[in-house]
């Protein structure tokens, strides 16, 4: 039995007005394995919030089914949701609470009534503790976000669910943040997470589901996606419009150039048509690929699945 199992799972959102359906899920199909750090990646509009929200019981799927711990999460929704803990993405809190009444709050609505020693635990892991007694409305983002994650966590759920949690947040509150949910995982906690910060994904997630329009384009270790990635990047710093066989190819970041590269001759031939155009460079280097190139690359290419067949189970 998987801590999360997805099948098949289709959102479709009917025509209003004049706006056509939207096929938000489409057959998304998936399991995730119990201990495991698991990505779900994709750029804005793939359907991750969708997913997390039928996970979570707030929405409906139009058809197919999610388990979580073999508990459905519509026919079994008490016993799915006792499993999990859902970190939403909006920060979204009660502003006449104090942080310890929220957090006992939550805890009774799991039936916990004597909880306290769990939330110190909580509130000193996310380094709260001198805000046991503050309201929640004199509290920073940064701070309620904090809350937010005690909050999942009062019933010690065994799946932990985090849409976007470092949206907006300090790099001080991230890494407290990835130290406390990493130091979970390694005492065997799932984790789910969704993250438009691809650097965090490539360092936490063991595993990797990449959703592009309500599919699953990918399914795969992180460390193979990154090995099946294109080899290199050139990468370097220029004030000249690039020659637009190359621009289509390039991600461009202001000055900041980076052309992927497969091998290299192809290098040699992005430098010859660099020269040729008279397009000057700076601090040029020459990079192993990373899980922004793999995504690019993957999120740009004609439907061609990684892992996955058509249904979009995994190989
Ligand atoms: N209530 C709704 N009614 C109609 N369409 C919706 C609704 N909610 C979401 N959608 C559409 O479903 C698709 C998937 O949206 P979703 O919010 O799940 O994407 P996402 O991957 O979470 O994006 P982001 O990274 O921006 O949060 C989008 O096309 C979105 O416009």
């Amino acid at each position: 039995m998987s801590a999360i199992s997805i099948q098949s799972l289709v959102k479709t959102f009917p025509p209003r007005g004049n706006a056509p359906a939207v096929h938000a899920l489409d057959h998304v199909s998936f399991d995730i394995g119990h201990g495991e750090f698991f990505g779900l990646l994709g750029p804005n509009g793939a359907g991750k919030t969708t997913l997390i929200s039928i996970l979570a019981g707030l929405a409906r799927a139009s058809s197919g089914s999610i388990k979580v711990h073999g508990f459905d999460v519509r026919t079994d929704y008490v016993q799915a949701r006792r499993h999990l803990g859902i970190v939403p993405q909006e920060l979204v809190f009660d502003p006449f609470f104090t942080v310890r009444e929220a957090l006992r709050f939550q805890s009774g609505y799991f039936g916990l009534n004597r909880n306290d020693d769990w939330i110190d635990e909580l509130l000193a892991g996310l380094g709260l503790s001198d805000k046991a007694n503050a309201n929640m409305r004199q509290l920073s983002g940064g701070m309620k976000r904090r809350v937010l994650v005690a909050q999942a966590l009062v019933h010690r759920p065994p799946v932990i669910v985090l849409d976007e949690p470092t949206a907006g947040v300090d790099v001080e509150l991230r890494q407290t943040l990835w130290h406390f949910v990493a130091d979970l995982n390694r005492k065997g906690h799932t984790v789910l997470l969704t993250t438009h910060y691809l650097e965090e994904a490539e360092a936490l997630c063991h595993r990797i589901a990449m959703l592009k329009k309500g599919r699953v384009i990918a399914l795969e270790k992180t460390s193979t996606l990154l090995a099946n990635a294109t080899a290199n990047v050139l990468h370097f710093k220029t004030d000249a419009t690039l020659p637009p066989a190359l621009a289509q190819l390039a991600r461009i970041t202001g000055r900041m150039v980076e052309l992927p590269a497969h091998d290299p001759q192809e290098i040699e031939q992005h430098l010859a048509a660099l020269r040729q155009a008279g397009v000057p460079v700076e601090e040029l280097e020459i990079r192993k690929a990373d899980l922004e190139d793999v995504f690019i690359t993957l999120m740009n290419a004609p439907s061609c699945p990684t892992g996955v067949d058509a249904k979009g189970v995994q190989a």
